[in-house]
């Protein structure tokens, strides 16, 4: 099964621009910027990356953002994702980036855009996969950071051509979707798609006001959706996917174990799962291994778990020829490795 994985072609729907940063990059970063107090040593970065709680993965989170200082950090780092990315046969990826982050430690935001569009462009020649960006808003840094995050969203002489949807991320207890509707209106006015986080460490109500006032189309996590037949009705009725990243759950201790993870109560709701790693180096995984990890409680062959990547195609924001070209890819390789 993890062979079959490795080759398959597959998409990535919700993976984080610096939650993504290698320990090598992770490195390279601190060199370049010494006075950092991020480890560099891969032993000591693994216990640096074991969290106690969500608000401890953020400030560890923030650590790691105080590392990209220039654009050329930016561009480093988001070339060598779509190269960790291509290494795992991922034909396309939409990348959450949060851009208010990085132009509020000093980081001008036109250079920031150059930068992630230069490596875009690089990574699909040479690498050949398409990644697209989600501008997320980090809600517990409030109104200003959702108001810098929807202009440069939509801002026709900032806002870069690999731009496709919009988001809102970090903690959610004391940080309500709502007060995000004006910020989600006018991003969606100017065309992008919504995808807000929701119900990863709050109960259903969140899932319930990022599609009631955020008017998501897909909802990052929304782990508690299980607690709520009738939301978990709706998803299904309304094709809106969850985004489940397993491990991520567990290493912000958002879900227990493995084992006590809902996505089985998601496929048995009818609901469209698509997996994903989130911040993979930070949680110890990768696409490949969140892959396993479903399959496993899933209790999938290789046939189920290539619909599991058919359903990432079907709720990403790819045109009708890019879901086709890579479902075709999905079909080829399955049928190739089943006839073996
Ligand atoms: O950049 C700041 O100055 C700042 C100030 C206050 C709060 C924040 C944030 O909350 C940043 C959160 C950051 O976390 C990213 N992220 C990565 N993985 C996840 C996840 O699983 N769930 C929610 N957020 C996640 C998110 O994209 C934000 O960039 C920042
Ligand atoms: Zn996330």
């Amino acid at each position: 099964m993890h062979a079959f994985i490795a080759g398959l072609p597959k998409a990535e729907l919700h993976v984080h621009h610096v939650g993504s940063a290698s320990p090598r990059i992770v490195a390279e970063l601190a060199a370049r910027h010494p006075d950092s107090t991020v480890p560099t040593d891969p032993e000591a970065l693994a216990d640096y990356f074991t969290f106690t709680d969500f608000a401890h993965f953020i400030d560890v989170y923030l650590s790691v953002v105080d590392l990209i200082r220039t654009p050329e950090d930016v561009r480093l780092l988001t070339y060598e994702v779509a190269r960790d990315l291509a290494r795992q046969q991922v034909r396309y990826a939409e990348l959450t980036i949060t851009p208010y982050s990085s132009t509020r430690r000093g980081i001008d935001e036109r250079a920031f855009m150059d930068a992630i569009e230069d490596a875009r462009k690089a990574a699909e020649a040479e690498f050949g996969t398409v990644l697209r960006w989600c501008f997320d808003i980090p809600g517990e840094a409030g109104l200003e950071s959702a108001e810098v995050t929807a202009r440069l969203a939509t801002d026709d002489r900032v806002r870069p051509e690999g731009l496709i949807s919009f988001g809102l991320g970090g903690p959610e207890i004391g940080v309500p979707r709502p007060q995000f509707k004006p910020y989600f209106d006018r991003a969606i006015a100017a065309g992008l798609r919504s995808v807000p986080h929701a119900g990863e460490t709050t109960g259903p109500e969140t899932v319930w006001d990022a599609l009631t006032h955020l008017r998501a189309e897909r909802i990052g996590h929304g782990t508690s959706s299980a607690r709520d037949e009738k939301l978990l009705a709706h998803l299904a009725e309304h094709r809106i996917a969850l985004e489940v990243c397993p491990t991520s759950n567990i290493a912000t201790r958002a879900v227990r174990t493995l084992d006590d993870h809902p996505v089985k109560e998601f496929v048995r709701a009818g609901v469209l799962v698509t997996i994903n790693s989130d911040d993979p180096p930070m949680f110890g995984t990768d696409l490949n291994n969140e892959y396993a990890v479903a399959a496993r409680l899933l209790g999938l062959d290789e046939r189920g778990v290539a619909d599991l990547a058919k359903n990432a195609v079907e709720a990403s924001f790819l045109d009708a020829p890019g879901k086709a070209r890579i479902d075709a890819e999905i079909d080829t390789y399955t049928a190739a490795w089943l006839s073996a």
